[in-house]
């Protein structure tokens, strides 16, 4: 059985990864539009209720719009890389192994997490659902990205540049990440977040750090990572490192594409401090990764069906 999909905004960043990924595989007809249609209205709304599936890799408003222009009679099964719908009810958030992977089969409108969320709450939400980690603390998220997390404009920005090092930004301490990481993480307050761009193409270490003595209850290091362990055992795409040596680069220059992630708990000696630390490419199952890898679920495919898996973090 063949699927027809429509990338919308298939020239972008996030787009042009996703059709890389579905171009080899024969369980897909891609529905395309040439350079002088893709940002027509009338096109787009053809194009995007012939697809079995749609997938949005627009600006939050351009991804209302598509919605907008789906006829529910269509029937069009909808995959949102924008932000605009990630805290909506009506949407399922498109976290498999936080979601359930039964409920991504039947979803018909699926919002991809953001990538720093993804890290976040990767290593955060399994362990307040555990009641290791309490739902009403201040949490604080440190991380890197690499520039292509910003789109076609940052890239054209650091190409342009060329000398930039480290570019801190959210120094407004505002980010549109930050309701998605309170609200699927259930927590009481919201983040900090403390983001920057580094010159790396692609790739990000996402870091949350703990007081883990100043919290109630007895909990070690170990036990967040054996918990997660546990959490993600059944998981090909989330690994979780044990405790032993680490490389301390984690992040290079010119990362390679991957569509995996990985997870680390680094504890104090005397178990007071931890550091959580996700690595993932923002590309990868930061946005087009986890998009393939949702709407394989969608399909009744195998969940790694066309991911990048190969090659270990
Ligand atoms: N880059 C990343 O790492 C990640 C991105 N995302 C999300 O994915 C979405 C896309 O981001 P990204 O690929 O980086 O952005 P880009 O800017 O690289 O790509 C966006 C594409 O959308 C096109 N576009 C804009 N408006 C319209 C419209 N009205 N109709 C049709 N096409 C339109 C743009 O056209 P033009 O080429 O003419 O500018 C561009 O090709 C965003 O919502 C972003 O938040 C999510 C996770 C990670
Ligand atoms: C480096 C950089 O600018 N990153 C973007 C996040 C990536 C993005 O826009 O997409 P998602 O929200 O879908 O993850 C930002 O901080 O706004």
């Amino acid at each position: 059985m063949t699927r027809s999909v429509f990338v919308d905004g298939a020239a972008g960043t996030t787009g042009l990864e996703i059709l890389e990924r579905l171009a080899p595989r024969d369980e897909f007809a891609l529905i395309t539009l040439d350079e002088a249609h893709r940002k027509d209205v009338s096109a787009r709304r053809d194009a995007l209720n012939e697809a079995d599936f749609a997938i949005l890799c627009l600006p939050d408003d351009a991804a209302r719009e598509a919605v907008e222009l789906l006829n529910p009679a269509a029937g069009t099964r909808v995959i949102d890389a924008s932000s605009a719908h990630r805290t909506d009810d009506d949407w399922l958030y498109g976290f498999p192994e936080l979601v359930g992977r039964e409920r991504m089969a039947e979803a018909r409108r699926v919002s991809n997490p953001g990538c720093y969320p993804t890290g976040f709450l990767g290593l955060v939400a399994p362990l307040v659902r555990a009641g290791l980690l309490p739902a009403d603390w201040p949490y604080t998220v440190n991380a890197v990205s690499g520039y292509s997390g910003g789109g076609k404009a940052l890239i054209e920005r650091f190409d342009a540049e060329g000398d930039i090092a480290f570019r801190a930004y959210a120094l407004g301490l505002e980010h549109k990440h930050r309701p998605e990481m309170q609200v699927h993480a259930g927590l009481k307050h919201g983040v900090i977040f403390a983001p920057a761009v580094v010159p790396a193409y692609r790739g990000m270490v996402v870091e949350v750090p703990l007081h883990l003595g100043a919290m109630d209850g007895n909990v070690t290091a170990n036990a967040l990572r054996t918990e997660l362990q546990k959490f993600y055992a059944a998981s090909p795409i989330v690994t979780v490192r044990d405790a032993g040596p680490l490389d301390e680069v984690l992040l290079h220059a010119a990362q390679p594409s991957h569509d995996g992630m990985t997870l680390h708990v680094r504890g104090s000696e005397d178990g007071y401090h931890v550091r959580l630390i996700a690595v993932l490419d923002n590309l990868g199952k930061g946005a087009s990764g986890a998009a393939i890898q949702s709407l394989n679920l969608m399909c009744g495919l195998p969940e790694t069906s066309g991911l990048r898996l190969g090659s270990a973090q």
